[in-house]
């Protein structure tokens, strides 16, 4: 035993028998609970109490959706404390650590001192710690070198704080720790603030994701910080009853209760109509929007007549349709190849571009050959990882018996018939950069929980080995299907779902895409410059393009132009270079062809190419379209006509008008 962990022992035993110590009163207190009520003693030394894998992924299951609301905020945290030597744990309401980020070069010094995942920091087993601490009082604090009970842990410096649930009780602790700090205390001021603002985000990442379909009422005691941070925020119901809440608002509210004559029962909230607090009814929720000046919001309590300054959010049906966001016109290269100004793919790219480096895993949907694979590139190639593999992996095509061997790999020797140098397996092959799960919807129930557990812990355990192998990879799935259909059939796991769909990006099909063109002319410009040749798109090809509902998406558009560039001869694509399938569908009267296109002035042409983005986007359904652009049917009938634009019944039956 080091000469310091005696003299810590000494002080401890003091402090037990009564003698005063100059440490802080919650710190003292937990001392005196350690050796009363835990019934440890002081000189002994305990080692790190490490659950096993099975047990952990019990606890990780558990909060399986909480963990996922919270792991933007922890590995943002973790960034900007990682280079001052800081880990990152969050634990469970009872102290077992679910999430653990730290620098891996370091893993036996840190296993050694219990940071690690699955480690039981709770204080009846690991005796005055941060998280331990922090669970029993209900307070964020620094546990610094010496204040911890057992004199193993003296080196450390942690600080936690708690994070509460949309009802008040204690969901996790948030901690960072380091193996190394300077004496003083004061040193971790910082960190508790840090710690502390970020288990609040966290909080409210948590209570807003769970009423995402409810009112939700965010309130300042500054209109400057209304809309910027707003300390507290309350769900409230249809009915004006309150559902949640975050934890600086439940104190506020208990607060108010206190101040209330009639001594109401200051335990609950929950359940309590809004208007027992402010002087404010469910209907006055949408003249709160952030759409008003701030200054115009302001609500008071009913009983204190404390002023706050108020932002509501609608739940969604309430919503009207937002305006669809521009991508950033900064867009990194990879992903400005992806579309030009369709708004829907400017939305999911600009969100893309926003996720390029998180940890997060992404969830792309859309109907098949809508370019998810493309898309997972694109993003895999903005991202930091881009020096590393992209790994795509067909779960549709693994067979079942094969599918632990072609993931995680196998040892040499691993059952027979294996290869005899072993195999790496895609997973640990995809290590650094991007695994792309594409068609997950496919794969079987039982290779999913196989899936879950390599996505849960971050690390593989190639068959015939013991120990498990950390992997950095960035996961990206893909898939066809409807993945909450699928859940909701009993044919996709839950949690799975859950862990893959960090963000969604759904794919328009090609049909309801407004850079149609500009897509058809550049893979046709790409194609050539590859067979070095010089050759366009005429009126009427480009027309019956148009007129196309291409179900195979891009793959059918890239197959139709291969197609064309084998059959055209001169240097124009005709109408009857293009395949049987898209030739036919265009049958109509003459309506388009190059010759009447030529006395159609150039202001026409693109009123022509924006009405027929508008009627392929509505799958040629006048009245929708004239619903969008808020003009009558005939109007757009005319317009056709000035246009020369067949209606779909005039193409599919020769008549001169209607549809
Ligand atoms: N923006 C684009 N520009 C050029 N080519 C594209 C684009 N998007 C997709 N493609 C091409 O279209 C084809 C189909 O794309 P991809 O394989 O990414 O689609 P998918 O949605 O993943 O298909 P599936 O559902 O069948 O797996 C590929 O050859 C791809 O290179």
């Amino acid at each position: 035993m080091r000469e310091e962990q005696a003299a810590h022992i000494d002080e401890l035993v003091r402090a037990a028998s009564g003698l005063g110590t100059r440490r802080d009163s919650i710190i003292e207190e937990s001392w005196r609970r350690c050796v009363n009520q835990h019934n440890l003693d002081p000189v002994v030394l305990r080692d790190p109490c490490i659950l096993p894998h099975q047990r952990l992924r019990e606890h990780q299951e558990a909060m399986d959706e909480f963990l996922h609301t919270a792991r933007f905020g922890v590995e943002t945290l973790y960034r900007e404390v990682a280079g001052l030597g800081y880990v990152l744990l969050l634990t469970d309401a009872k102290g077992v650590t679910v999430d653990f980020i730290g620098d891996p070069t370091f893993d036996n010094n840190l296993m050694r001192a219990g940071l690690y995942l699955g480690a039981d920091w709770n204080e009846p087993h690991a005796g005055t710690c941060a998280v331990g601490t922090c669970i029993a009082t209900g307070e964020a604090l620094v546990v610094h070198q010496t204040d911890h009970f057992d004199a193993t842990h003296i080196p450390l410096t942690c600080t936690a704080a708690p994070i509460y649930d949309a009802r008040g009780s204690l969901a996790a602790v948030l901690d960072i720790s380091a193996l190394r700090s300077p004496e003083p205390k004061e040193s971790q001021h910082l960190a508790l603030q840090l710690v502390k603002s970020f288990a609040r985000k966290i909080e409210s990442a948590h209570l807003l994701n769970r009423f995402r379909r409810e009112w939700i009422l965010k309130l300042a005691p500054s209109p400057e910080f209304a809309d910027v941070d707003p300390a507290y925020v309350i769900a409230v119901d249809g009915a004006g009853r309150i559902i949640g809440f975050n934890n600086e608002a439940r104190r506020l509210l208990i607060r108010e209760l206190e101040r209330q004559p009639a001594g109401l029962d200051t335990r609950t909230i929950a359940g309590r109509q809004l208007s027992d607090f402010f002087e404010l009814e469910v209907d006055d929720l949408p003249r709160l929007g952030h759409a008003r000046p701030v200054t115009q919001r302001m609500v008071r309590f009913r009983a204190s007549g404390l002023p706050l300054f108020a932002q509501s959010l609608a739940p969604p049906a309430r919503v009207s349709a937002p305006a669809v966001p521009a991508a950033p016109p900064d867009l990194p290269k990879p992903l400005q190849a992806v579309f030009h100004d369709d708004p829907a793919m400017a939305q999911v790219v600009g969100r893309a571009a926003k996720l390029v480096n998180t940890q997060m895993s992404l969830l792309i949907c859309g109907e098949t050959g809508t370019g998810k694979e493309h898309l997972a590139k694109a993003i895999h190639a903005a991202s930091g990882r881009a020096a590393k593999p992209f790994v795509p992996v067909n779960c549709a095509a693994l067979p079942e018996t094969l599918i632990e061997g072609e993931l995680f790999g196998y040892e040499a020797g691993a059952f027979t018939g294996a290869a005899a140098k072993g195999k790496r397996g895609l997973v640990s092959e995809a290590d650094g950069g991007t695994l792309f799960l594409d068609e997950i919807g496919d794969m079987p129930l039982s290779s999913q929980t196989r899936l879950l557990r390599v996505l849960a812990e971050r690390e593989v355990t190639p068959l015939g080995r013991s120990r498990p192998i950390p992997v950095n990879i960035r996961v990206i799935a893909a898939t066809h299907r409807d993945l909450v259909t699928e859940v909701k059939g009993g044919r996709f796991r839950e949690d799975l779902y859950f862990r893959l769909n960090g963000a969604i990006l759904t794919l328009p099909p090609l049909r309801h895409r407004t850079d149609f063109d500009w897509l058809a002319d550049r893979i046709l410009a790409e194609r050539c410059r590859s067979l070095s040749r010089r050759i366009e798109l005429s009126a009427d090809a480009r027309e019956a393009l148009h007129a196309h509902s291409w179900p195979g998406n891009m793959r059918e558009l890239l197959n139709a132009l291969d197609y064309a560039l084998a059959v055209a001869c001169g240097p124009l694509i005709g109408r009857e270079d293009l395949p049987d399938g898209i030739r036919a569908g265009w049958q109509g009267r003459d309506l388009a062809p190059a010759h009447i296109m030529q006395g159609v002035d150039v202001a026409a042409s693109s009123e022509r190419t924006r009405l027929l983005a508008d009627l392929r986007r509505h799958d040629w359904n006048i009245s929708a379209v004239a619903r969008a652009l808020g003009v009558d049917r005939t109007t757009i009938h005319r317009r056709m006509r000035r246009l020369q634009i067949a209606s779909l019944r005039e193409r599919s039956t020769g008549l001169a008008d209607g549809d």
